[in-house]
């Protein structure tokens, strides 16, 4: 079973704005809700793509319901852990450009927490979880490494997208996959990134800290794929962007998919690719037709 594990879930508030005036009232041409945060986005690409998994993480309050009842409608398998506070709303304006407010996210019991490590005690060997997003707060700082302490005492294959100490904290143990975007890339190191050498080297340095494999994504350029023998080229298929919350996790997902059917790793960093672009050009996340619509235009290379 793949095991998605999303600390911190949000609805994504979409908000478009014709002309958008910061200090005046403003009206919105469109909005939307959509279920999110980062591992819960990749439980629902999982599943476009026929692959069965399980979405845990803390959930609360009528957003975490309207969440909750989203999955379930869509026949994806929860098990979250229900906690007192509400789960956090994010705002993504779009206007001329896309702007995102991200709330800190609601504050979690100890005993709620203790709740979701008893969890992680009971997967085993043949489990993949992807661990996903931000954490709030009020979760003890070092939460990721507690929870990859029994994935790795289990022999439990785990991939990670998160930043700063969860990341770090995690590398010594191996992660299957990170999936660091340019900027993540340019923070975790405190460097600024300004050409491609600059980010293969960075990349190379992931896989020397302990990553298996690292997807540098950049966005409309395409993504860097490292592995600890050779280095892959993708570049994207174009179209209009429509709504990019999503695409890195949809890339994740897409990657997972791949690799855990076929076990090839080009494949799977295609069907990463078709599925990150999708998202980006649906306004939603991308459903498997218009995945794989998109995956014979994808093309990658090895450097
Ligand atoms: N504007 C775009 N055009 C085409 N593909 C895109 C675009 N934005 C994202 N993608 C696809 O999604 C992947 C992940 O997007 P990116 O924005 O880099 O990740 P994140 O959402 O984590 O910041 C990219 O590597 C690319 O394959
Ligand atoms: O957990 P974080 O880092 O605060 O990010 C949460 C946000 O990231 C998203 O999961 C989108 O992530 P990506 O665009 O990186 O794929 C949104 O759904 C959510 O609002």
């Amino acid at each position: 079973m793949i095991y998605t594990v999303t600390l911190n879930p949000s609805i994504d508030y979409v908000v478009q704005v014709e002309n958008l005036q910061l200090g005046e009232l403003n009206h919105s041409l469109s909005n939307f809700k959509l279920p999110g945060g980062k591992g819960i986005n990749v439980s629902r690409i999982l599943h476009q793509l026929n692959t069965d998994t399980t979405a845990l993480g803390f959930i609360g309050g009528f957003t975490g319901e309207f969440i909750t009842n989203w999955l379930q409608q869509d026949g994806i398998r929860t098990d979250f852990i229900t906690i007192g506070d509400d789960t956090r709303i994010n705002i993504k304006l779009k206007s001329d450009s896309e702007t995102e407010i991200n709330d800190r996210g609601p504050t979690i019991r100890e005993e709620e927490a203790q709740a979701l490590l008893k969890k992680a005690e009971n997967f085993t060997a043949n489990d993949i979880v992807i661990l996903s997003g931000s954490m709030p707060p009020s979760l003890p700082s070092d939460f990721y490494k507690q929870l990859i302490e029994r994935f790795s005492a289990a022999n439990v294959q785990f991939v990670i997208d998160t930043t700063g100490k969860g990341l770090k904290s995690s590398l010594p143990y191996q992660p299957f996959l990170i999936k660091p975007n340019v900027k993540e890339l340019a923070q975790f190191f405190n460097v600024t990134l300004e050409s491609n050498e600059a980010i293969l080297h960075y990349g190379k340095q992931m896989i020397n800290l302990g990553a298996q494999h690292v997807i540098v994504s950049m966005a409309g350029d395409g993504a860097l794929l490292f592995t600890r023998d050779a280095i892959y080229q993708g570049i994207s298929p174009k179209g209009t962007v429509r709504n990019s919350v999503g695409a890195g996790d949809s890339m994740v997902a897409g990657f997972i998919s791949e690799y855990h059917s076929s076990g090839d790793i080009e494949s799977a960093f295609k069907m990463g690719l078709a599925s990150g672009s999708a998202t980006a050009f649906s306004d939603d996340l991308a459903k498997k037709n218009d995945i794989l619509q998109l995956l014979e235009h994808v093309e990658v290379s090895r450097l």
